[in-house]
């Protein structure tokens, strides 16, 4: 297992591959006077798996909802260098958001629901129906095309929201706790999944969960944010020669992983302004 230097912000961007996002110096003060980000600084490159941890209330979804243009910073910018922008600022169609609720639609099947992005392209379901398949084979639910949300359990739910999110082929997916209210086996399976989808597409995923393990088990790097107000506070990857599977949730690589994140988490508890 090999623990980098955990300190932010001292990730230096010489010699490295081009950024995918560049947060630099994000401040966000909503108008009830909270200010919940202050000069947040992340760069993120392409084909990273980063978790943002943190105390309640430190910016995570802040953060992640400005990366995602769901809403604007109150200072500071993002880059995206790799990228074409739109007219928002924006990569064109390069980002998906997965929340904690899977927000389906009840009224239409997992096929209707997973079409839901490419419809709002243009794109009819006939059109789309291979890269629909292709979707919901990438999340295990191929046979489960037409069957309504209310059929489902939690975690299919969750998987038809991951398909919705893959269906654009993003670049980049943002996920917001999105196991969070699962069951710890169904949560640990979507751990796989989202895994192995994040090794086949080679996708760069920026995770927020409150979990320690989850955040070790999935991530090959840690962002660790402390609170009032928010920002970075500890920056490290988490590498491992092991394979990620049942086999490496009782090595000692992840324990020393857990045992780094979660001293880092304790650390930003700690020094957190209270
Ligand atoms: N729309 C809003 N208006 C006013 N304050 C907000 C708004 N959204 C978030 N906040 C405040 O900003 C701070 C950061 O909130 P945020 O939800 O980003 O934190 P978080 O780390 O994701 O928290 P949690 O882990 O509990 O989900 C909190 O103090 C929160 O109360």
């Amino acid at each position: 297992m090999i623990l980098g230097d955990a300190r932010a912000p001292k990730r230096s961007t010489e010699g490295r591959k081009r950024p995918l996002v560049a947060m630099d110096k994000v401040s966000k003060r909503f108008s009830s006077g909270t200010l919940a980000l202050s000069d947040m600084s992340l760069v993120v490159e392409s084909g990273e798996f980063v978790s943002l941890l943190g105390p309640s209330g430190c910016g995570k979804s802040t953060a992640l909802r400005i990366i995602a243009g769901l809403g604007d910073a109150s200072s500071g910018k993002i880059d995206w260098p790799s990228s074409r922008i739109n007219a928002k600022g924006l990569p064109d169609g390069d980002i998906s958001f997965v929340f904690q609720e899977p927000t389906l639609m009840p009224w239409q099947t997992v096929f209707g629901n997973v079409h839901l992005p490419l419809k709002l392209r243009g794109i009819s379901k006939a059109a789309a129906r291979p890269q629909i398949i292709d979707a919901l084979a990438t999340v295990g639910l191929a046979d489960f095309a037409d069957a309504y949300p209310r059929e489902l359990s939690g975690g299919m739910k969750m998987r038809v929201s991951i398909a919705r999110a893959l269906v654009t082929k993003p670049k980049l997916l943002l996920m917001d706790e999105p196991f969070a209210a699962l069951d710890e086996i169904t949560r640990q399976k979507l751990n796989d999944d989202v895994l192995r989808l994040w090794k086949e597409t080679g996708i760069t995923v920026i995770f927020v969960t409150h979990s320690v393990f989850e955040s070790a088990y999935l991530s090959n790097r840690i962002v660790v944010m402390k609170a009032r107000p928010g920002r970075v506070h500890a920056d490290f990857p988490l590498r491992t020669s092991l394979e990620r599977d049942a086999h490496y949730r009782t090595s000692e690589d992840y324990r020393q992983a857990c045992e780094k994140v979660s001293t880092m988490l304790l650390e930003a508890i700690g020094s957190g302004e209270h």
